[in-house]
């Protein structure tokens, strides 16, 4: 089989970092990169690649990886897949996963094609681990604490906000599963502090979590993109209780949700057409290389 000929639309955080993850790939080439303003004032490190403003003028391409924001996904995948390009994408807006993968599902069976949603690491891969751990003791409690570190969806949200410049949103665990959000923002001239705060808190993103806002002179002084997670669950194996299980990682955020990405992008080329999250494909599909090779090696 040829490389996998992949289109990366968006280029901020996740875009970059997507383009490193597929040059580290050795079954994919980069058909190109699609950025709102196109070539223009295109960065360095991609002046190699075709870059473009509309995925339509990259040919061939097989799977088309959204970094863009969460909330823009679900139109550029109905832009995309009716030209028969799969699509992947690591949507984080968890009470609305359902949904999106209901009326994403509908255009992939129209068109022949797949797409991959919510495959990040959360959602994405925590929720494959949590999936497996559940299933080891189907009774019980887990729970999914988050950082300290910088969450890149609720970061975005709070940059969509009218007045706001740049912005770093940091979560902090509090514990079993729940989490405070320290927020900082450098505003535009004009931009009215408490009408921002508003926006923030009223923002799903944020509604349900205890969040503070404050205004800073310089968002890049602060950011730093690590983040991190302990996932936990404790329960009953058959009738056996007290079974403990536990996940952690430290990492950097746009480099795993690339990885995860590019995993998914793969996987997608595997899957008859249809809509899928991550737990609903078969872990190997994840992987390069031969099938056996990777039984014998991981079994
Ligand atoms: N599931 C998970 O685990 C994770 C999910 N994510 C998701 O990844 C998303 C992207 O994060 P990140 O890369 O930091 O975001 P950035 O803002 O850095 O990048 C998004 C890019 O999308 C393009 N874009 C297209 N439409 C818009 C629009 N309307 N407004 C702004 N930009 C647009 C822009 O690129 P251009 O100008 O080139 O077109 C922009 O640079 C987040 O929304 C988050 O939800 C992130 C981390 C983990
Ligand atoms: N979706 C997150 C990754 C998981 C961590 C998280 O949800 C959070 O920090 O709130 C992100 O966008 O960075």
């Amino acid at each position: 089989m040829g490389k996998i000929r992949a289109a990366v639309v968006g280029y901020g955080n996740i875009g970059r970092f997507t383009v490193e993850a597929l040059e580290a790939a050795e079954d994919f080439e980069i058909a190109g990169i699609v950025r709102r303003s196109g070539a223009e004032n295109c960065p360095k490190e991609i002046s190699d690649y075709k870059v473009v403003k509309d995925i339509k003028e990259l040919g061939d391409v097989d799977v088309a990886i959204l970094a863009t924001p969460t909330r823009s996904c679900e139109e550029y995948a109905k832009q995309i897949l009716p030209l028969g390009i799969n699509t992947v994408d690591s949507f984080d807006i968890h009470s609305s996963i359902v949904e999106y993968r209901r009326s994403l599902d509908k255009v992939n069976k129209e068109t022949g094609t797949v797409s991959v949603i919510a495959a990040g690491w959360d959602p994405g891969s925590d929720s494959v681990v949590r999936t497996l751990m559940e299933s080891l003791a189907p009774k019980g409690l887990s729970y999914t604490n988050f950082g300290p570190g910088r969450s890149m969806g609720h970061s975005v949200c709070v940059r969509s906000k009218a007045g706001v410049k740049d912005a770093l949103s940091m979560t902090i665990p509090v514990g079993e599963g729940i989490h405070r959000r320290m927020v900082y923002v450098e505003l535009e001239d004009g931009a009215v502090f408490d009408e921002v705060v508003k926006a923030i808190k009223s923002d799903p993103y944020f509604v349900n979590d205890e969040t503070h806002v404050f205004q800073v002179e310089s968002v890049d002084a602060l950011n730093d993109v690590g983040h991190g997670v302990n996932l936990t669950r404790k329960g009953v194996s058959g009738k056996t209780h007290n079974q403990l299980f536990e996940f952690n990682m430290k990492i950097n955020n746009p480099a795993l949700t690339a990885q995860v990405l590019v995993n998914s992008a793969r996987a997608s080329m595997r899957q008859q057409p249809g809509c899928y999250t991550m737990i609903e494909i078969p872990v190997i599909d994840y992987l390069p290389g031969d099938r056996e090779n990777l039984i014998g090696h991981l079994v």
